[in-house]
């Protein structure tokens, strides 16, 4: 799914109105009527015992708010509505949608800038469409302190509608006053970046989409280079490797995990145990030799290829037989002889054209011997932040900078970085950026990087793409941990589960 920028959203909104012969208050309509539909189907509102106060700004967002109070209203619900009269110019929007709901005699009054702030009961349901997209700088002290007030307030939930009013839908804040906090955000039509970055989460609560109606040939048109990867974008990658009748393991390719130490070699079971998992046709491993008994027990499809140290990789020697891709880093350790061999290795295959995943301690080795120039084009790093800071050597200020660092350190190198965490993004060596919609924090787990370090490895040994790849990982990995945390809560998930769920999230998106 496309997430389109600011003005793309607003010439995709005319393009609805302008197509379908509509005015621009009746698509504010449908928006309402979109958001209306969402409270009353959610079965954990009680509409008809708790009270709803609704904030209206003097543009089209106010216009939403205007109009979702009426449908309210006509449906037996208590609405107050406040006018917040922050800026002189009213939208025709907002005063076609006035005039509607003083004719219905619903509760409305204005606040102007100085007065004081009105009471408001908290076992109400708070509403608000004060600012949408439209929000274009900061505020005054006093709309500040009032915002201030309603965030201080427990109110049942706080509904923002399409974004939480002054939150900047594609720029960073310096600061985080003068923000709503939403407990669910109902946007419209296509996510918003900032909904996908951690530094918001607490504004943004829980997001949902609502649809308004933007037609195919208008989304086509939008040309973007920030995606969402939904079950569409699943669909069209994974549709082109359904296995055929005829097939046999050569088909799928051979890949191998490098890594492990000693007390470390769990990892690489965990990742070699998931390639197997998504269906990799034949997989090695290269391990230090304290490794060969653990792996050949508890993975006996693995083949066990081992380092000449017992306790730590010295020097890596791939077999003979041809290998279609390469994991390597996971539980590695930083020992002197394993850099140097690393190092040699990344040297030794540089030409040679075989897909490679790098995670943990090979990112760690990268970042302090500067050997990201070594990497093959096109090579898949899999940091998570803190890997990702010693990559760069540096941090950064707020999570746009942060986008703006992975985007030009793939470019820069030519190569892909997925950057985990709650929304996994994986960067491309051509500035795209794919944001995951998969996952939950019950996978904030030890190990649960390694299994989509294996994931992703067995997605390029069968053929995908790197791209394909990283985008299948990150979904599937996620995916997994959904279904298995529905089965057995976030808190008691590990990483073995998410492996264990592999099958079923393929299932999922079987067509
Ligand atoms: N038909 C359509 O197109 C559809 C539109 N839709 C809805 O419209 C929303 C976008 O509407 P919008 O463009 O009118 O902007 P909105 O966020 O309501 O506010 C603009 C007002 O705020 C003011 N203002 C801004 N910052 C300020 C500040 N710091 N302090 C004070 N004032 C400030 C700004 O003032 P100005 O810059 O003009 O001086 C202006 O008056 C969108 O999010 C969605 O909800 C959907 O229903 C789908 C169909
Ligand atoms: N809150 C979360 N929501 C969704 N996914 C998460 C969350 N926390 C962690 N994950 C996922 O779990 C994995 C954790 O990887 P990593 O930090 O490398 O763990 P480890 O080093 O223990 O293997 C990543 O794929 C990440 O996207
Ligand atoms: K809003």
């Amino acid at each position: 799914m496309k997430i389109p920028s600011l003005n793309q959203i607003r010439k995709a909104d005319q393009y609805c109105i302008d197509s379908e012969s509509i005015s621009s208050a009746q698509l504010i309509e449908r928006a309402a009527k979109g958001c209306f539909d969402w409270i009353i189907h959610n079965k954990s509102f009680k509409i008809r015992k708790y009270p709803f106060i609704v904030l209206v700004g003097n543009g089209k967002n106010g216009g939403d708010g205007l109009s979702l109070s009426y449908m309210l209203h006509l449906y037996g619900a208590i609405v107050f509505v406040y006018g917040i009269n922050i800026s002189n110019h009213f939208s025709n929007e907002f005063l076609i949608n006035k005039k509607k709901i003083l004719q219905k005699k619903i509760n409305f009054k204005m606040i102007n800038e100085g007065e004081k702030f009105p009471v408001l009961n908290q076992e109400n349901y708070l509403i608000d469409a004060i600012f949408g997209t439209g929000f274009n700088r900061t505020m005054n002290q006093y709309w500040k302190f009032f915002f201030h007030y309603i965030n201080e307030k427990k109110f049942k939930e706080v509904i923002s509608i399409d974004i939480p009013s002054g939150l900047f839908m594609e720029k960073s804040h310096e600061n985080f006053e003068g923000i709503i906090k939403a407990t669910h955000t109902l946007t419209f039509q296509v996510p918003k970046l900032s909904f996908l970055l951690p530094n918001y989460a607490d504004y943004v609560g829980k997001w949902h989409l609502i649809n308004i109606g933007w037609k195919d040939d208008c989304i086509r048109k939008i040309q973007t280079k920030n995606f969402y990867i939904d079950d569409e974008s699943i669909h069209a990658i994974y549709k082109k490797k359904i296995r055929k009748k005829f097939t046999h393991k050569g088909n799928y390719g051979h890949g191998i995990i490098i890594g492990g130490s000693f007390g470390m070699i769990g990892s690489v079971v965990l990742s070699a145990t998931a390639s197997f998992r998504t269906g990799i046709g034949k997989l090695s491993v290269y391990v230090p030799s304290c490794g060969y008994q653990i792996i050949q027990n508890t993975l006996p499809e693995a083949i066990v290829n081992t380092d000449v140290e017992k306790h730590y990789i010295s020097n890596i020697v791939l077999s003979n037989d041809k290998i279609n891709a390469i994991g390597i880093g996971i539980g590695m350790g930083f020992h002197s002889k394993t850099v140097y061999a690393l190092e040699s290795f990344l040297l030794k295959i540089k030409n040679k054209k075989i897909p490679m995943v790098i995670d943990a301690d090979a990112i760690n080795i990268l970042s302090h011997q500067l050997l990201l120039e070594l990497l093959p084009k096109e090579t898949i790093l899999t940091p998570h932040p803190k890997e990702f800071q010693r990559l760069l050597c540096r941090s950064w200020k707020n999570d746009y900078e942060k986008l703006h660092f992975l985007k030009e350190m793939s470019k820069k190198h030519k190569i892909f970085i997925v950057l985990k965490g709650a929304h996994s993004v994986i960067s491309t060596p051509n500035g795209y950026l794919y944001f995951n919609s998969t996952g939950n924090p019950g996978m904030s787990t030890s190990g649960s990087g390694d299994v989509l370090t294996g994931m992703i490895m067995s997605f390029l040994s069968q053929g995908y793409s790197p791209k394909e790849s990283c985008i299948m990982g990150v979904y599937l990995h996620g995916l997994a941990g959904d279904i298995a945390s529905k089965k057995l809560s976030e808190e008691a998930i590990i990483a073995n589960d998410i492996i264990h769920h592999i099958g079923e999230a393929y299932l999922k998106i079987k067509i």
